[in-house]
């Protein structure tokens, strides 16, 4: 497992650390983190609370800057954000007096790039997600599952080359989290985009990544890789979670993190 070295990198982290500094203290978040994402590869971080999985994500989006190391996107380090980067959270964060269609159409506005095509793009991905006929609805006529679709749409309509997803799922009901983990697989993969998906549920994890990296905390940094077998990487998560090396996989996952709880009791 060991040795599953994609390349050429996507994304590229070099001794990344990063220190959050307040007028009284300072805490070291992430300490020398080295990872490479390939193109296409679909990455899990998971680790207990306060291990720095946000703040990874907030660092690759270019939202923080790092106090020391490196963050290369195409073997370029990054300086701030970028729209080739787009980011996904836990809420929504839609505009409740924008209609569905006003909303995801934001992006395009705010990067200056709303042209027909861009329109018609968006509106295309609408409809891949089942929402055109909504597209005149406002945010609150919408159930929580159709609303991260919205800001899935919203977030893929600027065509970033990477995905950041902060637990994009955790608030749905599990039905519709597990629908719209096939969703979002599908549609990644036919984009061909990069994805990194910071998630507590270990099952998830398991159905979703190609690879998935246990994060340890105090200082946060990596504590195991776990390369996931081809036959749940070619399935779609729901598919793959049935799957007999599925289960294999999720008690290894599960193991360290109980050893790193253990550790941080
Ligand atoms: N702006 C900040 N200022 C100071 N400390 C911070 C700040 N943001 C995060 N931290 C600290 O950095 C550590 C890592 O936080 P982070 O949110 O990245 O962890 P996490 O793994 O995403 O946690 P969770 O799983 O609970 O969301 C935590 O101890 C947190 O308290």
């Amino acid at each position: 497992m060991a040795n599953h070295r994609p390349s050429p990198s996507k994304i590229e982290l070099c001794q990344l650390t990063h220190l959050y500094l307040s007028d009284k203290a300072s805490f070291l978040a992430v300490k020398e983190i080295d990872l490479r994402v390939a193109e296409g590869e679909f990455v899990c971080l998971v680790g207990p609370s306060g291990c720095g999985k946000t703040t990874l994500l907030s660092l690759i989006a270019g939202l923080e800057r790092p106090s020391a190391g490196s963050i290369k996107i195409d073997g370029t380090t990054i300086t701030g954000t970028s729209p080739r980067v787009g980011y996904m959270l836990q809420q929504d964060y839609l505009f409740g007096w924008r209609t569905i269609e006003q909303n995801v159409m934001l992006g395009l506005e705010i990067q200056g790039i709303r042209t027909k095509e861009s329109e018609e793009y968006t509106l295309h991905l609408l409809e891949e997600m089942e929402l055109a006929d909504f597209r005149h609805s406002y945010p609150a006529q919408l159930s929580g599952g159709m609303r991260q679709r919205v800001a899935l749409v919203r977030t893929l309509a600027c065509k970033p080359e990477i995905l950041l997803l902060d637990e994009p799922f955790s608030a749905l009901d599990h039905q519709t989290k597990l629908k719209l983990e096939d969703l979002v697989v599908s549609t990644l993969r036919r984009q061909q985009k990069t994805a990194i998906l910071v998630t507590h549920d270990l099952t998830e994890a398991v159905a979703m990544a190609d690879r998935i990296f246990i994060l340890a905390k105090n200082p946060g940094r990596i504590h195991k890789e776990f390369v996931v077998p081809e036959e749940l990487r070619l399935a779609l998560p729901f598919e793959a979670r049935n799957h007999e090396s599925f289960s294999a996989l999720f008690h290894q996952v599960w193991k360290e993190m109980e050893a790193i709880n253990h550790v941080h009791e």
